[in-house]
């Protein structure tokens, strides 16, 4: 019994397929691939696990890459020599810089040097201020694939109550104005809200991005509510989400698993931006 898994690796891989076809029609019609320039900077094991699989999902749909892996030490100048260079590339359509950076290096400078039309993560100021306006643009991956997600389960946003736990750049605040627009009820919480469970278990939709391994367990669940679970930590070598997956699933109605749930999405979402920023450089 209890919750219907929401299978995130099989949605994404509809949508691959989809995606795919896309990029040769794409390349029938210019004789042009979709371009995608990751940066790594250091040697974080987990980005280097996202960066592969990045580049894998590529080449799976036939979208070029280039993987650049910086040394730590990087500098600043270097890095903003690297990103201005990809800015310029006719063959680049989006451009990729991983996050965390090393301490010494600067998010905010580097992300704001990325043209906003190669911006494929959809973190540039320019991309989140158009999200908050309601104009076009990049949508960040994560949130874009959330949604794609909870549609899935048919259930309609509309008017209901939507709880994210969690307020990053990345995830928190876009997924809660997504959801905003699409005319839930939005309560954002976060590591300073006073009484979380008070909020969690009146949430018809529960979003939770904190970092934080099972933070979230069943009698904080709304029954019969769809549970989207964003965290993806180690622990004791196991992947490990931000929700008691055990004990919520007895409760919700949907529920996305970690790993499988919202991890491939993301990836899918980067490639269906790249394609998105080829169309509209390509002027097609
Ligand atoms: N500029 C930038 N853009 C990002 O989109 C970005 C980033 N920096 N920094 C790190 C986070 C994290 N992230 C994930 C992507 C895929 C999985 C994923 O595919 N996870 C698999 C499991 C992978 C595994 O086994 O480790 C899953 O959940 O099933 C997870 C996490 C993207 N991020």
């Amino acid at each position: 019994m209890g919750a219907q898994i929401i299978d995130g690796k099989a949605i994404s891989s509809a949508i691959r397929q989809q995606i795919k076809q896309q990029v040769m029609e794409l390349q029938q019609k210019t004789g042009k691939s979709p371009g995608l320039a990751v940066v790594l900077v250091g040697e974080d094991p987990a980005s280097q696990i996202y960066v592969r699989n990045k580049e894998k999902a590529c080449q799976e749909v036939g979208i070029y890459s280039e993987v650049y892996r910086l040394p730590q030490e990087t500098s600043q100048q270097q890095l903003l020599d690297l990103v201005h260079q990809l800015n310029e590339r006719q063959e680049i359509n989006g451009i990729l810089v991983q996050l965390p950076l090393p301490d010494h290096l600067d998010e905010m400078t580097v992300l704001r040097d990325i043209s906003p039309d190669k911006d494929v993560d959809g973190f540039h100021a320019v991309n989140a201020g158009k999200l908050l306006n309601g104009e076009k643009g990049f949508v960040p991956c994560t949130p874009k694939g959330i949604i794609t997600l909870i549609k899935s389960t048919n259930v309609d946003i509309k008017g209901k109550d939507a709880v994210v736990v969690g307020r990053s750049n990345i995830v928190g605040k876009p997924v809660s104005i997504l959801l905003l627009n699409e005319n839930a009820t939005v309560t954002i919480c976060h590591s300073k809200t006073a009484d979380l469970k008070s909020h969690t278990q009146r949430a018809d939709i529960l979003v939770v991005a904190t970092g934080k391994p099972n933070l979230i367990t069943g009698d904080m669940v709304k029954p019969g509510s769809v549970v989207i679970d964003v965290g993806t930590t180690r622990v004791e070598g196991k992947l490990t989400g931000d929700v008691h997956f055990a004990s919520a699933k007895e409760v919700a109605g949907w529920i996305t698993p970690v790993p499988g749930g919202v991890g491939p999405m993301t990836i899918t979402m980067l490639l269906q931006n790249t394609v998105e920023a080829a169309v509209s450089q390509w002027k097609l």
